[in-house]
């Protein structure tokens, strides 16, 4: 079987270098072309330089040029970005992995409606241990589902735009189902001043922005006399760089559809 052939979006940023790196050490796969947008500095640069590596293939800023025989695109950027990615792909009949978050309702419905075209996979985490703590989140709310207060935790870098993040939301997510709640309706996002006491029908979010954190998830199951607590931290972006090279192996060989890492693992 021939090499799957992959682009990497906002090859620059902090991700890209990563996928980029993922990209060169995984077998099975090849650099197609690398993309920043009009105007950055890296524009026409090898797409290895920032990570120390030759890879013959120079950042260009057009989108159409970039797909044209490509297989798949990774994309790790923005949520207006990712949208006008997700109408490239369209056009050209290519494979979309988005690991974007941030994603408002209308967003997320347009992803959904372009998969009945193209195959994407679409997640907030490609960690194998943050798809892992979805499933333990699931088993855990289910057993603890009396008396036990639910409060979300995450930490990440001082650069990150979104709050909380996309995996925090997704937990979050997880737990309602499993609890049969709404989490539109029950989260609290932050606490200030007289709060009065806890409500214990809501799932609670603590935001905390700092340094280089990669990124630390805790989910909290707090009762009067014991408390379980689910934690994944991860301390490289190549973990999840990995993770997306590794979906768009798996999608290339699927019908198209919308997938998320849950489908990649075999955890559905
Ligand atoms: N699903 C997962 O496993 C993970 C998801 N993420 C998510 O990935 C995203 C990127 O994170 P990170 O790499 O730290 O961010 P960075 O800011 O470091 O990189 C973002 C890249 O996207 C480019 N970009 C920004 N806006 C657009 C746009 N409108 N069109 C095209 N390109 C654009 C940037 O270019 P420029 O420099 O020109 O702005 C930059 O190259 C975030 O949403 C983050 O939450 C991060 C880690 C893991
Ligand atoms: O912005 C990041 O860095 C990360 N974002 C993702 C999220 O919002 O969940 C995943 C990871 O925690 C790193």
């Amino acid at each position: 079987m021939s090499d799957i052939k992959l682009v990497i979006a906002g090859c620059g940023g902090r991700m890209g270098r990563s996928l980029i790196e993922a990209v060169l050490a995984t077998p099975g796969v090849r650099l197609h072309a690398a993309l920043e947008r009009d105007g950055n500095p890296l524009i026409g640069q090898d797409a290895g330089l920032a990570i120390g590596q030759q890879t013959g293939v120079a950042i260009g800023s057009d989108v159409d040029a970039a797909l044209a025989g490509a297989d798949a695109l990774i994309d790790f950027t923005r949520p207006e970005g990712s949208l006008a990615f997700l109408a490239a792909c369209r056009r050209h009949g290519v494979n979309h992995i988005i690991g974007t978050t941030g994603f408002d309702d209308a967003a997320r419905a347009a992803i959904a409606e372009a998969g009945t075209e193209i195959g994407i996979v679409c997640a907030p985490n490609f960690s194998v241990g943050v798809n892992l703590s979805f499933k333990l989140l699931d088993i855990a709310a289910r057993v603890l589902n009396e008396g036990f207060d639910v409060e979300i935790l995450e930490a990440h870098h001082r650069y990150k735009v979104d709050a909380p993040s996309g995996t925090a939301l997704r937990m979050g997510e997880v737990v309602a189902n499993a609890l049969g709640r709404d989490l539109k309706t029950c989260a609290v996002y932050g606490r200030e001043g007289v709060t009065g006491e806890r409500d214990p029908n809501t799932i609670g979010f603590a935001t905390v922005r700092g340094g280089d954190v990669v990124g630390d998830h805790t989910v909290l199951f707090a009762a009067l006399g014991e408390r379980v607590e689910i934690t994944h931290k991860a301390s490289s972006r190549l973990t999840f760089a990995n993770g997306a090279v590794r979906a768009a192996r798996w999608l290339a060989g699927q019908p198209r559809g919308l997938y998320d890492m849950q489908d990649v693992l075999g955890l559905r």
